[in-house]
């Protein structure tokens, strides 16, 4: 869809945050209220957005935005350690009296441009509607588990735990954004997010009371006795009374992450034994996540599944190389891209002793064809190839050329990113 005459895109400057903001609220159906604005500036990446603006003759206005978009420079783990850098795109909204002109389609178009300007190697979202963004190469990538685990659910003893340390208070970008960058900074699993770029870090501290009808952001940190920090949870308490009288409040985790199963046992033992409260609720947990080989009664979790990170790859032979695999692999991938045309044609992957290497090779005969966002979709080891093959959007030479890159292609653990953006 081109866009409709009339409208320009363009770079928005930090200081229109509040009209991004604005359009942003209309196209969420969000009551922007005044006293939130700070907390929705800290979530917006203000340095870098683009927008569509259009003039309005009859109203004498000019240059009204009517679509906006921000992107978050992060650092992605990909399988086998390698951090990459990937443009997190967020806050994507077109005026709902502007919406199916082009807005998005033509926003898209300059943000994936804009990451191979920088050298990010792919694009990844949180999708408001899974429908949207696969027309633009955006393959469902990791899945994500949210919980809600009744207080007092038991856990298997980890040694180690009861070393560790415990604070919970308020959050102080201060105080606690080294924290969560250090620990953010030494996951190993697929998917997770480093932030490096200040406008990442800050907006994990944004507290909207829009999003909560319970306390302000707390910050529970787990640390070892000389101070090096293991695991942390931010949350809300939302206080409740049963119609027995008997306390039922919820603790909501906002982000969490721990290092190791120490960690991950002594968050889990204070975010369960909680006074008051009646259940935890946390999200977006891995399908593999430690808690749910911690707790004595796993189907206590009470797991719901939905769609994590949506990964566009937009270099494809730079992404496919920072990665390892789980197996030797010989294969050619023949990959549609009709967005980025660079990344269309037939790759040659080799992996020998855990190095890959990706040459074009045109000539050569294509092992498994496929289009940009199921090789996005595969890229972090969570969606399996031989899966995609089974719903008709792989297709193989054979089965034996279908296991072989499957395999490859496979993680030691499920891919998640653990940050909200
Ligand atoms: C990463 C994030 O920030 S996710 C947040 C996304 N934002 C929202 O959901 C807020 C509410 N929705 C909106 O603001 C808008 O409807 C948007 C951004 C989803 C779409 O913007 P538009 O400018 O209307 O999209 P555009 O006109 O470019 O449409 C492009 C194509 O996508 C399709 N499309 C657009 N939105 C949707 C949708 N929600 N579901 C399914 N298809 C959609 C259009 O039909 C069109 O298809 P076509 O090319 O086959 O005709």
């Amino acid at each position: 869809m081109s866009l409709a005459p009339g409208y320009r895109l363009i770079d928005v400057a930090p200081s229109r945050v509040g009209e991004v903001l604005r359009v942003a609220s209309w196209a969420f159906a969000d009551e922007l209220k005044d006293e939130d604005l700070p907390h929705w500036e800290i979530m917006t990446p203000a340095s870098r957005m683009l927008g569509v603006e259009i003039d309005d003759a009859s109203r004498g206005t000019v240059g009204t935005l009517a679509g906006v978009a921000a992107t978050f420079r992060f650092g992605m783990r990909v399988p086998g350690g390698a951090e990459v850098p990937v443009a997190g795109l967020t806050g994507v909204g077109v005026h709902t009296g502007h919406r199916r002109r082009g807005l998005l389609t033509a926003m898209m178009a300059a943000h994936l441009e804009d990451a191979r300007r920088r050298g990010e190697v792919a694009s990844a979202l949180y999708a408001a509607e899974t429908s949207i963004y696969q027309r633009f190469g955006y393959g469902l990538a990791s899945w994500q588990a949210t919980v809600r685990v009744p207080r007092g659910a038991g856990l298997r003893p980890v040694p180690g735990s009861e070393d560790l340390l415990v604070a919970i208070e308020p959050v102080d970008p201060a105080r606690h954004g080294p924290v969560i960058s250090s620990v953010q900074a030494r996951l190993t699993r697929p998917g997770s997010m480093t932030l490096a770029d200040p406008e990442a870090l800050a907006a994990r501290f944004a507290d909207p009371s829009v999003r909560h009808q319970s306390e302000p952001l707390r910050m529970l940190t787990v640390t070892t006795p000389d101070g090096d920090p293991r695991a942390f949870a931010m949350l809300r308490r939302r206080s409740a009374w049963g119609d027995d009288a008997l306390p039922d409040g919820v603790v909501t985790t906002q982000e969490l992450a721990a290092l190791d199963a120490a960690a991950a046992h002594r968050l889990w033992s204070v975010l369960l034994d909680i006074d008051l409260m009646g259940t935890v609720t946390a999200d977006p947990l891995a399908l593999d996540d430690p808690l749910l080989h911690l707790l004595e009664d796993p189907r206590s979790a009470r797991a719901r599944v939905f769609d994590n990170l949506w990964l566009r790859l937009v270099d494809l032979p730079a992404a496919l190389e920072a990665r390892t695999y789980a197996a030797d692999v010989d294969t050619v991938l023949e990959v549609d891209d009709p967005l980025v045309p660079d990344n269309t044609g037939r790759w040659h992957l080799t992996v020998d002793g855990g190095d890959a290497r990706v040459a074009a090779a045109p000539e050569a005969a294509p092992d498994v064809r496929l289009g940009i966002a199921d090789l996005g979709a595969a890229y972090l080891g969570g969606t399996s190839l031989a899966a995609l093959a089974s719903a008709g959007r792989v297709i193989a030479r054979d089965a034996a050329a279908l296991e072989l890159a499957s395999a490859a292609f496979g993680a030691a653990v499920a891919p998640v990113c653990n940050l909200h953006f």
